[in-house]
């Protein structure tokens, strides 16, 4: 089908550039993605043909429900037994689902992955499938159709380690994977065409790659230098119109705080620190007044404080995104913290915390529970937590007031002290539990394989 229809009726295959078809699958139902995404008007699966004088590419495929849709786009505009090679930008099963299948209708197929996807290829495929040939693509790598040339980026965490990007330089075409995504489906496919969709655009961003800000940097430094007629991403629409447009907007988002960063650490003009409480009876309010009175005793610490109490946690993400320090007050209330000191925290998980001082305090009853686990929190959430936390039983009195003064003094000292940069407290945290998982900014890579390195899963190696 031409561009220039509709693809709503029917399961054509539309043309998006010269002999480059997209074979994805609309979902307009859909009302949430990966639990944590609202998607208000449904999604889009995007997966592409590439078609070269010795064969066919096929760039991803679909989630498994909508794999029909896909098999029969694909069969419009070219034969199994055309297909030299499947390439996968992102293993996310929203992208694998009808893989097996493919598989097993192009048997002769070579599967090309990033050279970070062969574990995660292996556990996600490990109930269907015994033993998977496949090949590792590193950045530059290159396969050839005959006459046209794919090439690979390595573009790890953009959002899952595996990523990649895939790009066809005679038509000046980046299959970008889940970046310069969204969940927003129209039929009508094309950025030009489409209804308004800069909100799924930023909201997608937003919740998926924010998080990965490094790695999103890194990988716009590795775009940038291409031509660039068209981004094909797996979500959303194709951007054909101004693609660029979503470039710099992606550079702006992931740059936004980095030159505030710098000001701040470089020009060590001043380090802040942000106080949160909640307070039903007024004594965790009243140490939260005495631990910022403590801490602004410390030069060059600038001191905020909220009550979170009534109020929505989500505007306060990007003050914490641009912090040194956060500082957590809650009672203890039956044996936990209260529910938006939980609800802040678990909204900081689109942001790097790490390096950045943790600590709590709060007044309680009998058993006190809040303030170590908030603690643990704060290092699950990578943060540093130098600082023992503090509290208080029941109503403090002025000498607890006075120790609250000189825990905020502490803190700050820590703050001025301790490097506020990224990884600076791994070494210097006093708390117990600080386990930490792998983490997506210092993973390394497994050494490369190379290009086109041939591998083979066995899966009985599990
Ligand atoms: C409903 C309720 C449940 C509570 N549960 C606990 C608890 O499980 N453990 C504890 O140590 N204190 C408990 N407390 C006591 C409070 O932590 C204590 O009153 C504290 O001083 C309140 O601090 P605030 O004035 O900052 O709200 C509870 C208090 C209330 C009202």
């Amino acid at each position: 089908m031409n561009s220039d229809d509709a693809i709503a009726a029917g399961n054509d295959a539309v043309e998006i550039a010269n002999g480059v078809h997209w074979i994805g699958a609309l979902d307009p139902g859909l009302r949430h993605f990966d639990l944590i995404l609202r998607t208000s008007n449904g999604t889009s699966y995007n997966a592409y043909v590439v078609r070269g004088r010795d064969g066919v590419a096929v760039i991803d495929t679909v989630k498994a429900e909508h794999a029909e849709s896909f098999f029969s786009r694909l069969e419009s505009v070219a034969r199994y037994d055309e297909i030299r090679v499947i390439v996968l930008n992102h293993l996310e099963p929203d992208h694998t689902g009808a893989l097996p299948e493919l598989l097993r209708r192009a048997p002769q197929a070579r599967l090309l992955i990033s050279k970070r996807a062969p574990a995660m290829l292996k556990a996600l495929l490990k109930p269907t499938t015994d033993q998977l040939d496949y090949e590792t693509a590193d950045n530059g790598d290159e396969i050839d159709l005959g006459d046209r040339p794919l090439r690979f980026l390595h573009t790890p965490f953009l959002h899952w380690p595996d990523t990649q990007c895939t790009y066809l330089a005679d038509e000046q075409v980046l299959f970008s994977g889940d970046l310069f995504g969204c969940h927003y489906c129209d039929a009508r496919l094309f950025n030009d065409r489409v209804g308004d969709f800069r909100f799924a655009f930023e909201y997608y961003y937003a919740h998926i790659m924010r998080p990965f800000k490094a790695h999103l940097r890194d990988a716009l430094r590795l775009i940038a230098p291409l031509p660039l007629a068209l981004l094909a991403p797996a979500h959303g629409p194709v951007l054909r119109e101004r693609p660029r447009r979503y470039i710099s907007r992606y550079r702006e988002l992931a740059l936004c705080d980095e030159g505030f960063e710098q000001a701040v650490t470089e020009g060590n003009d001043h380090r802040s620190l942000i106080l949160f409480f909640l307070s039903a009876y007024g004594s965790t309010a009243r140490m939260a007044d005495a631990v910022r009175a403590g801490a602004e005793r410390v030069p060059g610490v600038r001191v905020s404080l909220h009550d979170l109490e009534g109020g929505e946690t989500q505007p306060f993400v990007d003050l914490i995104e641009q912090a040194d320090g956060i500082v957590l007050g809650s009672p203890t209330i039956n044996g936990d913290a209260v529910k938006p000191i939980w609800d802040l925290l678990s909204s900081l998980t689109v942001v790097d915390l790490r390096g950045k001082l943790g600590a709590a305090f709060g007044s309680y009853g009998w058993s006190g529970e809040a303030v170590p686990m908030i603690e643990d929190r704060l290092r699950g959430l990578k943060l540093r937590v130098p600082v023992p936390g503090l509290r208080v039983k029941l109503v403090p009195t002025e000498d607890e007031l006075t120790e609250s003064q000189a825990f905020g003094q502490r803190l700050a000292q820590a703050l001025m002290q301790g490097d506020a940069g990224a990884g600076a407290g791994a070494g210097s945290d006093t708390g117990t539990s600080t386990t930490r998982g792998t983490d997506a900014s210092t993973a390394t890579d497994p050494p490369s394989t190379g290009g086109g390195a041939k591998r083979v899963l066995d899966f009985s190696e599990l």
